[in-house]
């Protein structure tokens, strides 16, 4: 895309949402890697005619979603083609296995239909086609744009704050000089990346808030919260707090991370973009890891500024995400 000596402007938006849709492709289906492609293209639709729907009015209108209006029969066409290719996918790992060939792999689908054929071998029960579709499908909703969002966030800090830029790049240049590939061992030792990352994850949280349930009556403080509610806690405005961050809590300023996460913040907890106690996102060592990796290898590769073309506009879809793309300029280096 950037000739061998030169520069070019690109939607860092969509190229990096591809590749992290590729990652997470063949993360969850390994050798099924181009069917796993095809279905995650088609979730990308679903989420897209979902959104339309929860956005019309005819969303509050009772009973609208089971008239087979055009929107609603795309909507079906869709989720009856993920479960075809589903359903597809598992029926062919299972038939290696009769064929005694033992060919699960070990990508997310392999590893969680080897895991459930000794859970109903040892208990009786185990997941159903229909639970391992929607883990599938989760997983791609969860890690996608997600991943695809911290990258961009993290290109358009830097090509803003070009110091940072700097000194992230001659990290990776002390430690892999230009060639070498960083590795999965190596890439932690990246101090100053992993502050920029946890900076972009402040500043613009992939997931701007979380849900929760209150299972019994309790207060925060004065406020009373009441069992059976559900509440929002909006990661956003608590990363961008000033009590909670100082006077600065405004500004892009990856050095409130070099003690470590704990002592960023005047106030412990202050910091969670990926949830926090049970529920708290099982793919996040994935993610830092695969941000590492890739912020490491531009910056072996390219510097970047911001385009004059690009609009400041970031929206809430699944994802924090840049409502009209983040044109850059690459430059070879
Ligand atoms: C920068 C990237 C990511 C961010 C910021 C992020 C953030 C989050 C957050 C805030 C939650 C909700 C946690 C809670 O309610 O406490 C979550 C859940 C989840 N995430 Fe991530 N995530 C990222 C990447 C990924 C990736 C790459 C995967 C898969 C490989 C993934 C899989 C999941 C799953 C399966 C859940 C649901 C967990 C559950 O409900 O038990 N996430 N994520």
């Amino acid at each position: 895309m950037v000739a061998e000596k030169g520069s070019s402007e690109i939607d860092v938006w969509s190229s990096l949402s591809s590749m992290s849709a590729d990652v997470i492709a063949r993360a969850a289906f390994g050798t099924s890697y181009e069917e796993g492609k095809r279905l995650f293209k088609l979730q990308d639709q679903h989420v897209i005619i979902t959104f339309q729907v929860l956005r019309s009015v005819t969303n509050y209108i009772p009973g609208w979603r089971y008239i087979p209006t055009k929107m609603n029969r795309k909507m079906i066409k869709v989720e009856r083609e993920i479960r075809e290719i589903v359903k597809n996918l598992i029926g062919k790992r299972k038939e290696s296995l009769k064929k005694g060939k033992y060919e699960y792999k070990d990508d997310l689908l392999g590893i969680m239909l080897e895991s459930n054929e000794k859970e109903i071998e040892e208990h009786g029960s185990g997941m159903t086609m229909d639970d391992i579709i929607e883990e599938c499908k989760l997983f791609h909703l969860a890690g996608e744009d997600t991943t695809a969002a911290l990258l961009t966030w993290t290109m358009l800090l830097l090509s803003q704050y070009q110091d940072w830029q700097t000194k992230a790049r001659e990290e990776v240049f002390n430690h892999f000089g230009k060639d070498k590939s960083p590795d999965f061992e190596s890439i932690n030792h990246l101090k100053i990346v992993a502050m920029i990352i946890n900076e972009t994850l402040r500043f613009y949280p992939p997931v701007t808030s979380l849900s929760r349930m209150i299972h019994q009556n309790t207060k925060l403080d004065k406020l009373p919260l009441l069992k059976g509610k559900e509440f929002s806690l909006p990661t956003i405005l608590v990363h961008r707090d000033p009590d909670l961050w100082g006077s600065d809590a405004n500004e892009f300023n990856p050095g409130r991370f070099a003690q470590g996460v704990s002592n960023a913040a005047k106030v412990p907890g202050s910091f969670f973009p990926f949830g926090g106690g049970p529920r708290v996102c099982i793919g996040q060592n994935f993610a830092l890891v695969e941000a590492k990796l890739v912020l490491a290898k531009i910056l072996q590769r390219f510097s970047f500024q911001l385009s004059p073309s690009y609009v400041h506009a970031p929206r809430c879809l699944v994802s924090l995400e840049p409502q009209f793309g983040t044109p850059l300029i690459l430059h070879k280096i």
